[in-house]
């Protein structure tokens, strides 16, 4: 009998960002182990045109929850989406259904955020910071509070290059920040972000550290825990291997080299890729809710989660098995082959981007156009040097996290749990992990179906041919540009003629000689 299963049943649990990558698999594991919980409430927001229940109704509907509807089939009535927006005083919540949340909600899991690094420092604030201000004052007036859950990241400490379990300061107060956000006015925000942000990459590690200060601060008598993963990538095994529906991370990398779009990639191969699949943050977070709510440990703890200190795998190992993986199982219209490199330095990677990335864009988008379409290449190109650029700062250190609180979280599980809900990333195999994750943005984000790979390995084929004739053509131009201008060349050219016509004629010669 699983004990954190056990907690959760007849439980009342409230989530953010519940219709997010991480979210729905936290949902879907919940239901699945405990499918006599009282009832999950999501705050979500209707969106790209669907309502709340059409977007409730998309998830349930979705193979993430194909077990789920086995073991609970009325799943249904068990969720509960109050529509809210957590950009908005009191969230925008009707005081009916805040009345309801605060009546019964047991846990809180709070995972909401934006996760965009380029974020205007106000919205990142907003959603990162105040949102989780607002939801800790409103769990402050929940009498039947448990445990509040905060998820944050591990980078959110990413300036220092070894990150203990522990909160660190920002140096400016986020309550000072979240004021100055109120009456500052877009462009002043935009010429103090890099002031404040400091020595962090980007607006999302910065505000996700301030979300971090205000749980502490604004912890009063809660009970509470932060989560920090590292980066999020597909599940590994559970409800199955590979699932994955959106392209953060490296997932839109992955997507990137299958298609042949990304061909070089500015990354230390030796730095370590701390990667981490869904399914063991999620296990993670549920044992830190059950250790939380029962064990009531005197103060905040925090936990990491990640793989680098008892697994690592490195970015170069990971790149090859993605690629390897492709050569078995390609993507379908695959704009070149999947063939990528590692670049260490500037000048290099200037030279790849416009050597594989920018030419063969621009050539692509004349072709377009002379076919009377419109060229779309060199935009998405941009876009995608622009996501390069973005993600370069983590594939290029290498940071070590530790994660005493983690493993003794894991020692307090009974077998049974530890089981149920396995966060030991040492289990992982990381060559199996990354084949089965790419096979999982193939068929779950893309959606392409598994007979049509005899079609893209034909495709590929075709791809290789036209490489050949096209470097066959740039070859022979050049060196009959060559020819025109170098007394060299021509006579080389005519040294090279002359031996193949004496050869030819020698070849010739002996041939009719033996007849
Ligand atoms: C030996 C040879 C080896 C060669 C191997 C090659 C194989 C490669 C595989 C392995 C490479 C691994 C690299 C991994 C890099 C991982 C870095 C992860 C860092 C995580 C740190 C923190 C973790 C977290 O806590 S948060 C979660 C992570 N958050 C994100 O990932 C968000 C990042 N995205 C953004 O901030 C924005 O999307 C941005 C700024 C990148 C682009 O914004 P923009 O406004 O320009 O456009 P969008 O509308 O948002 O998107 C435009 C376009 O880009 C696509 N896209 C978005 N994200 C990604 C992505 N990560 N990779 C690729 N493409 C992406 C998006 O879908 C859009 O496409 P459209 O076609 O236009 O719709
Ligand atoms: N993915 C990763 O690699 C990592 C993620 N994390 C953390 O994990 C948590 C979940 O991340 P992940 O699932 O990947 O992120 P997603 O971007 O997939 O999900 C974000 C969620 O937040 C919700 N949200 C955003 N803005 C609002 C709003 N104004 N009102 C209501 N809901 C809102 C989104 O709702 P909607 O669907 O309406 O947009 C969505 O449900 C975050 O806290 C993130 O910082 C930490 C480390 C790594």
């Amino acid at each position: 009998m699983s004990m954190i299963a056990d907690f959760y049943g007849g439980k009342s649990i409230l989530i953010t960002g519940a219709t997010g990558f991480l979210g729905k698999v936290l949902m879907e594991k919940l239901f699945r182990t405990s499918p006599d919980l009282r009832v999950i409430y999501i705050l979500v927001r209707p969106k790209a045109g669907q309502t709340l229940q059409q977007r409730v109704f998309q998830i349930l509907n979705s193979k993430l929850f194909e077990k789920v509807k086995e073991v609970c089939p009325n799943v249904h009535e068990k969720i509960r989406a109050i529509s809210a927006d957590l950009n908005q005083n009191d969230f925008a919540i009707s005081m009916q259904d805040m009345q309801e949340l605060l009546s019964y909600t047991d846990i809180i899991f709070h995972c909401a955020a934006t996760v965009r690094f380029d974020d205007h420092l106000r919205h990142a604030v907003q959603l990162n910071v105040t949102a989780t201000q607002q939801l800790l004052l409103m769990a402050s007036q929940m009498p039947n509070l448990k445990a509040f859950i905060h998820i944050s990241t591990a980078f959110s400490n990413c300036n220092l290059k070894h990150i203990d379990e522990v909160i660190y300061p920002c140096p400016v107060e986020p309550k000072k920040i979240i004021d100055s956000m109120e009456w500052l006015d877009d462009a002043i925000i935009d010429e103090i972000t890099p002031k404040l942000i400091g020595d962090r990459p980007n607006t999302y590690t910065y505000t996700k550290a301030l979300g971090e200060m205000v749980v502490q601060q604004e912890s009063g008598k809660l009970n509470l825990a932060i989560i920090r993963p590292s980066i999020v990538g597909a599940t590994w095994q559970e409800p199955f291997p590979g699932w994955v529906d959106n392209v953060n991370g490296p997932t839109g990398l992955i997507v990137a080299a299958g298609k042949g779009f990304l061909r070089s990639i500015r990354a230390t191969p030796m730095a370590v890729a701390d990667l981490i699949p869904a399914d063991i943050v999620v296990n993670l977070t549920l044992a830190v809710g059950w250790y939380t709510a029962v064990h009531r440990p005197k103060s905040t703890l925090i936990y990491h989660c990640t793989s680098g200190n008892l697994n690592p795998c490195n970015w170069g190992k990971m790149g090859i098995q993605v690629l390897a993986t492709f050569e078995k199982i390609p993507l379908e219209r695959a704009f070149r082959r999947p063939k990528a490199d590692f670049t260490t330095n500037n000048v290099t990677t200037q030279y790849w981007n416009a050597v594989s990335h920018r030419a063969p864009a621009i050539i692509y988008d004349f072709y377009l156009r002379l076919t009377g379409r419109k060229p779309r290449m060199t935009k998405l190109m941009n876009r995608l040097l622009r996501t390069l650029s973005m993600l370069e700062y983590f594939i290029n250190r290498s940071w070590e996290w530790s994660t005493y609180n983690t493993e003794m979280l894991m020692s307090k599980l009974t077998p049974e749990d530890q089981r149920v809900f396995n966060f030991d990333v040492r289990q992982l195999n990381w060559l199996e992990y990354i084949e089965n994750y790419v096979l999982g943005v193939k068929k779950y984000l893309l959606k392409e179906d598994m007979a049509g790979i005899p079609e893209a390995k034909q495709h590929l084929k075709r791809l290789r041919n036209i490489h050949y004739l096209f470097n066959t053509a740039l070859f022979l131009i050049a060196w009959r540009l060559l020819i025109a201008r170098s007394q060299v060349a021509r006579n080389v050219w005519f040294f090279i003629v002359s031996f193949c016509y004496k050869f030819l004629s020698y070849f010739r010669a002996s041939s009719t000689l033996k007849v």
